[in-house]
């Protein structure tokens, strides 16, 4: 069955469940998708407190010499009430006391001895951190499905969580088929070739943070490949390269098949990586990518890293695109649905010249990727395009004025 990219996305999002919950630390979260939402158990900050090293005053007072002859610190529990006439000393993240109605800095006060002249003019409120004004009590910070940074983290600390409820990790195999290919770390002969599929989506799934088993290369026999298979059907997702084409070894699929593989699309309407094959064999899902490294790896940001999303619960497991435009003119056959990789620069998106599908050099250097319909045979420079980012970060070898300035 040929399907579109669309269609493709679409019966992966209907076919791939979310796995089950594991409870872990939290410092060991990052990167994990949380299995419940969170919500504060308390105000943060938890007391009204002081933002600045000052003095804790009356509003009313401003103006005036006050009285000083107390001190509050950070982590103190104070039981005194401020007066009308007096200032007591306070420091930063340290509770304000009772009647106080702003905190002036240290800066902004004259000192002699146990007086404090304040200045003339004191905002009510000013410098208070207000309980709850950055986590109130009882609000969800952190929803069902999103994905733990070191800033959720932090937000979980400040809550006192140690544990959280996470899915648990994707187990992926991953293997390459063809009696050409060997691997990296063995001498070769000319006629050979290095399979470089099977490393590359072992690192690209771990930097998606999936546990992988790398199964190397079986031989191009179906009963060879179906052994290979068959070991590894505990696995949560199996990738394959290579063998799905028309050539008379090419039986990826037909091994899959006699192992109970159920196909829910097995050609997509995509130059390059037409040949992809997307399959179930019970809840282990399976793609058969095609051998060509570019073509594979296309293939794989497109559908695998959508599987990826999908299985490990997030919310957000539908790709998205960066609004940019072309660095340059764009000239191609036109005539198939054409997925092109390309740089990145934060302002214009360049395709990567001479990109073929059995490359493996200009996939090091994609920031991005354009999907451009069968109608497009031309793009002119600054036209406006839709990027799916691969991996993109912004930074550069020359220093960038990276502050924002006025300008009429
Ligand atoms: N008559 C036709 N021939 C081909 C068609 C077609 O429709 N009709 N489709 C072409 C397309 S499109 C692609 S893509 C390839 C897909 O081929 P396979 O998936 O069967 O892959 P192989 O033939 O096994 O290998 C293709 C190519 O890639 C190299 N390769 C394979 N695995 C690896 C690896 N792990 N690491 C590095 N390189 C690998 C392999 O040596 C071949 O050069 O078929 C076209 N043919
Ligand atoms: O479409 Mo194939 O996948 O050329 O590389």
């Amino acid at each position: 069955m040929l399907v579109s990219i669309p269609q493709a996305l679409d019966l992966i999002n209907e076919k791939v469940t979310p796995l089950d919950g594991e409870i872990i630390p939290i410092e060991y979260s990052v990167g994990r998708v949380v299995q419940d939402s969170y919500t504060a158990n308390f105000n943060l900050p938890r007391f009204d407190n002081s933002a600045m090293d000052g003095y804790a005053v009356k509003v009313s007072d401003a103006g005036s010499t006050v009285l000083c002859t107390q001190v509050i610190y950070a982590g103190d529990n104070p039981s005194i009430e401020l007066k009308i006439g007096h200032a007591i000393k306070i420091m930063t993240g340290a509770p304000i006391p009772k009647g106080c109605e702003a905190i002036v800095p240290i800066e902004d006060v004259t000192i002699e001895q146990d007086k404090v002249t304040l200045p003339g003019n004191i905002k009510m409120g000013n410098f208070i951190r207000l309980a709850g004004e950055d986590i109130a009590k009882d609000t969800t910070y952190l929803h069902q499905g999103e994905v733990i940074n070191a800033y959720t983290v932090a937000s979980l600390a400040s809550q006192g969580v140690t544990h959280i409820t996470v899915n648990r990790k994707i187990k992926i195999a991953i293997f390459g088929t063809g009696d050409e290919l060997r691997p990296h770390f063995e001498k070769i002969e000319d006629h050979q070739l290095y399979n470089s599929n099977s490393p590359m989506f072992l690192t690209r799934s771990k930097e998606l943070g999936c546990e992988v088993r790398f199964i190397r290369s079986s031989a191009d026999t179906l009963e060879a490949l179906q052994d290979s298979v068959a070991s590894v059907l505990d696995a949560d997702i199996i990738i394959t390269s290579g063998g799905v084409s028309v050539g008379d070894k090419d039986f990826t699929k037909e091994a899959f098949t006699n192992l109970g593989m159920q196909i829910h699309f097995e050609k997509v309407d995509i130059k390059p990586g037409r040949p992809t094959v997307f399959g179930t064999i019970g809840r282990t899902v399976v793609v058969n990518l095609p051998g060509n490294p570019l073509a594979s790896m296309v293939n794989y940001e497109l559908f695998i890293r959508a599987i990826i999303r999908k299985m490990s619960g997030r919310n957000d497991a539908r790709h998205g695109t960066v609004t940019t435009i072309m660095g340059e003119e764009l000239k191609l056959k036109g005539g198939k649905t054409t997925a092109l990789l390309g740089t990145f620069d934060g302002k214009s998106f360049t395709p990567i010249h001479n990109q073929k599908p059995g490359m493996v050099s200009p996939m090091q250097k994609a920031d991005g990727m354009i999907l451009l319909s069968p109608d497009i045979a031309h793009l002119s420079i600054n036209s406006t395009v839709k990027m799916i980012p691969l991996r993109w970060e912004s930074c550069t070898e020359k220093t960038e004025d990276l502050i924002n300035r006025f300008s009429e």
